[in-house]
C-alpha cells in the first residue's frame, strides 16, 4: 500500500499501549528545516496526546539527514530513552547525491536497531518533489512523524516486554527428561 493509500496521521489510542512513563529521544535535520519541523509538531503532537510527558522529549538538531545517524547513536549512548526517532527530509537535486544520503541513513538507521537495544525510528522522507514532503509532513496525506511516533511507543512497549524474560529452558532438555519442570513451577521473571 502505498501513502497515498494511507493517511499517516490516522491512529486508534484505543490500541495503543500506556506511554506515559516512557522516556523518547528525537533527532532531526536541519536540511529541508520546513519539512522537518512539520514531522517534529506531528511527532510532539502525537506523543502529548498519548500522555507522554513534554519533559520526557529530548529534542537534538543535527545538519542533515546523513548527521540522524551518528545524533541518534550518541542520544541512545547518553540519554535514558525508550526509543529514538531520526527525522529528515531528502529531496531529490540533480545529481546522485539523493541515492547516497537515502541509502547511507537507511543503513545507518538499520545498523543502529541491529547493533543496540534501543529502537530507533525511521521517519526521513526520500521524496521526489518539494510538494511530495509538504503533503506527507501534516499535507494531505497526513504527517509521517504522527506515525513515527506511534511506531516509537509500540517499539518501547515491544522492547519493555522482551525484557520480562521467563528463564530460557533449551526445549531438547525438556523433551529428553534432562530437565522436569513440576507442573505449575514458575519461572522467575528476570528484570
Ligand atoms: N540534500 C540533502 C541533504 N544533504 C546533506 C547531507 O545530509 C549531509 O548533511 C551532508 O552531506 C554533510 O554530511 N540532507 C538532507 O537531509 N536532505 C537533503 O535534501
Ligand atoms: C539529496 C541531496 O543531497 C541533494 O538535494 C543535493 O542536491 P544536488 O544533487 O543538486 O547537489
Amino acid at each position: 500500500m502505498a501513502t497515498i493509500n494511507k493517511n499517516l496521521s490516522v491512529y486508534d489510542k484505543s490500541t495503543l499501549p500506556s506511554a506515559k512513563d516512557f522516556r523518547f529521544g528525537v533527532v532531526v535535520s536541519e536540511w529541508n528545516d520546513t519539512i522537518t519541523e512539520g514531522l517534529y509538531k506531528g511527532a510532539e503532537d502525537a506523543f502529548l496526546d498519548n500522555e507522554v510527558p513534554a519533559a520526557n522529549i529530548i529534542r537534538w538538531n543535527v545538519p542533515g539527514s546523513f548527521e540522524l545517524i551518528y545524533g541518534a547513536k550518541k542520544m541512545l549512548q547518553t540519554q535514558k530513552v525508550d526509543a529514538v526517532i531520526a527525522i529528515g527530509c531528502v529531496i531529490q537535486g540533480q545529481t546522485k547525491h539523493f541515492d547516497f544520503v537515502c541509502e547511507g541513513v537507511t543503513q545507518g538507521i538499520k545498523d543502529l536497531n541491529v547493533q543496540t537495544d534501543i529502537p530507533v525510528i525511521f521517519c526521513v522522507l526520500t521524496d521526489n518533489t518539494m510538494q511530495q514532503s509538504i503533503d506527507r509532513s501534516g499535507g494531505i496525506h497526513g504527517n509521517k512523524g504522527t506515525e513515527a511516533a506511534i511506531a516509537a511507543i509500540k517499539m518501547a512497549y515491544i522492547r519493555q516486554q522482551a525484557s520480562l524474560t521467563h528463564d530460557y529452558v533449551p526445549q531438547n532438555l525438556l523433551t529428553s527428561g534432562a530437565i522436569q519442570l513440576d507442573e505449575g513451577t514458575p519461572l522467575e521473571l528476570k528484570e
